[in-house]
């Protein structure tokens, strides 16, 4: 019951449709704000990512292109006597090592079959061993240098890159290959891809396509491992077919990150940076969140700011809508309600005012006619037989008495049937105000009939109250005994009159009655004149009153 209240009620449905509003709003910038930052982010964070793939591509393409050229000195300036005498190669190969130790697993030197030479840093077996089948010795033997493919080392066991160049003879001809075997875990050579972080949880990849291989990674445990499967990563098996660039991707782990792809020309493999859109898009979230306690500020404002304001505006409405339940429930006397505002409240309690003034004046108009005559304007029978009950009441009360004067005109119906009821009720009328010129203001002239009044006079105290009483019988048929002037016409009426007294002890209808009664006598005593009943309480009959 109480929530049917509230649902129809005017103030609950305006906080509603506030709150839909501030909701909807909400809801709206939630989404749009989402999908705008979101976007600019991509692209910025894009560009971002790119920029820091291009830079750490190019210090790995610059550190492996300075080492293959400092290995092409080494082979160019290597004195070759020195390949007859492996110990004083060994010791060239040491001091070459110790001015600049890039090649953080050695130096190899081998001859054209293979077998090697000498090694700076030694590796164990590696002096004397055979190289024949090693594909970067191999191609240098060819007459042309390299840089090899990420392997594990045949003699120190570790992850390492080698690069090959030949050492030629004055004729050309190559007469020993050296060999450059960096660590992929050596200082400052790969550790932009292993230590580097790009934010909290982003980092880098290094990856060779052609052996579908992560040379280096951030995370540890991908270094050397092969690379996913085409059809799990879209942006990567993009990147193998050569796209460079950057895209939104999710990657192996099913964690979506913001990727970007630059290449390392001199060796083919490309660097990946990769940062997780949760942390890349975090601004978006906090900026959610910023709207969420806008949207909550808002509601808390819709239910408390706007809420008092509408209940202040709608107030006057609710007491004026429990003034007129009170009025309606007779509590209050009907009265136009306060207008307190010049706003929709008080043209409606105006309006409202001003149905209730009509209401109220055809309601006095309704009791006016309800007691009146409508011809006369006098009191009819029952506004007459109320003052009668009230005038015998007070005779009880006060021990005083009343008199019932019965009026019948004398010769009326002869206008009528002269000059027409029109006329008759021209007559009804002036008679009607000849008699009320010689009432009292306490008396009652009331029209009972047709040419029929009774006068009640009441609270006749004494004798000569009563005595007066057949004064004011002759004053009357004096007051009715002139010409009366209709149409142009002068006509005479006259009237005989009964008069009964009441005391305590009669009933209104016995008062009357005796005063009709005695009215007839006065028509058979030859109209004009009045009679005083005799079976009513004439003053007679009755102890005497005062005065
Ligand atoms: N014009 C008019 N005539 C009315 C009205 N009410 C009653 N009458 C007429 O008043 C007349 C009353 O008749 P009577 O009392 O016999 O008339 P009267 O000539 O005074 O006769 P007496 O009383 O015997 O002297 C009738 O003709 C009624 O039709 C009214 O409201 N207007």
């Amino acid at each position: 019951m109480t929530l049917k209240r509230v649902s129809q009620s005017l103030l609950a449905r305006l906080i509603a449709f506030g709150l839909l509003l501030v909701i909807l709003g909400s809801f709206a910038r939630y989404y749009l704000l989402a999908k705008y930052l979101r976007e600019d982010l991509t692209q910025l964070v894009s560009a971002q990512q790119l920029a820091y793939a291009e830079a750490v591509a190019q210090d790995i393409d610059f550190k492996l292109r300075e080492r293959l050229r400092l290995l092409q000195r080494l082979a160019a300036t290597l004195p070759q006597t020195l390949l007859d005498d492996p110990e004083r190669l060994g010791a060239w190969l040491a001091e070459r090592h110790k001015l600049n130790p890039v090649f953080s697993l050695g130096i190899v030197v081998a001859d054209t079959r293979g077998t090697v030479l000498a090694d700076y840093p030694a590796a164990p077996g590696r002096s004397g061993g055979s190289l024949a089948g090693d594909p970067d010795f191999t191609h240098a033997l060819k007459g042309e240098g390299r840089i090899g493919r990420p392997k594990t080392g045949l003699f120190t066991g570790a992850r390492l890159l080698p690069m090959s160049v030949p050492l030629r003879a004055r004729d050309g001809s190559v007469r020993a290959v050296l060999i450059g075997l960096t660590a992929l875990a050596a200082p400052d050579f790969l550790d932009r891809i292993s230590h580097g972080r790009i934010g909290e949880s982003g980092g880098f990849l290094l990856v060779s396509p052609a052996d579908r291989l992560f040379v280096a990674a951030g995370r540890p445990e991908l270094a050397m491992k092969p690379t996913p499967p085409s059809g799990v990563n879209p942006l990567h098996d993009k990147a193998m077919d050569g796209f460079r660039g950057a895209g939104v991707t999710t990657n192996a782990q099913g964690v979506e990150e913001v990727s970007a792809i630059a290449s390392v020309p001199s060796t083919g493999w490309f660097v990946v940076a990769r940062l997780p859109t949760a942390e890349a898009y975090a601004p978006v979230r906090r900026a959610q969140e910023v709207v969420i306690r806008q949207s909550m500020i808002a509601v808390a404002l819709v239910l408390g700011v706007a809420g008092f304001f509408i209940r202040r505006m709608l107030g006057p409405l609710h007491r004026a809508a429990r003034l007129a339940e009170r009025m309606t429930a007779g509590e209050l006397p009907l009265a136009p309600l306060p207008v307190v505002r010049d706003d929709e409240v008080g043209l409606l309690t105006r309006a409202f005012n001003q149905l209730l003034g009509k209401l109220t004046a055809s309601q006095v108009d309704l009791q006016r006619m309800a007691h009146h005559d409508e011809l006369t304007g006098l009191p009819n029978r029952v506004l007459l037989a109320d003052r009668l009950r009230q005038g015998l009441a007070r005779a009880r009360r006060k021990d005083s008495r009343i008199a019932a004067l019965y009026l019948d005109l004398d010769g009326f119906k002869p206008i009528n049937d002269s000059l027409g009821h029109e006329a008759g009720d021209i007559a009804l009328r002036d008679v009607s105000a000849r008699l009320r010129a010689v009432l009292r203001q306490s008396d009652t002239l009331a029209r009972v009939g047709g040419d029929e009044f009774v006068l009640l006079v009441t609270d006749l105290a004494s004798r000569e109250d009563c005595a007066g009483v057949t004064e004011l019988a002759r004053r009357c048929i004096e007051a009715v005994a002139p010409p009366l002037s209709i149409k142009g016409h002068t006509l005479r009426v006259g009237v005989s009159i009964g008069i009964a007294f009441g005391a305590a002890h009669d009933d209104p209808e016995s008062v009357l009655m005796a005063a009709d009664h005695a009215m007839y006598e006065a028509k058979k005593a030859g109209r004009g004149c009045y009679r005083i009943a005799e079976a009513a309480s004439s003053p007679a009959d009755t102890e005497p009153l005062p005065g």
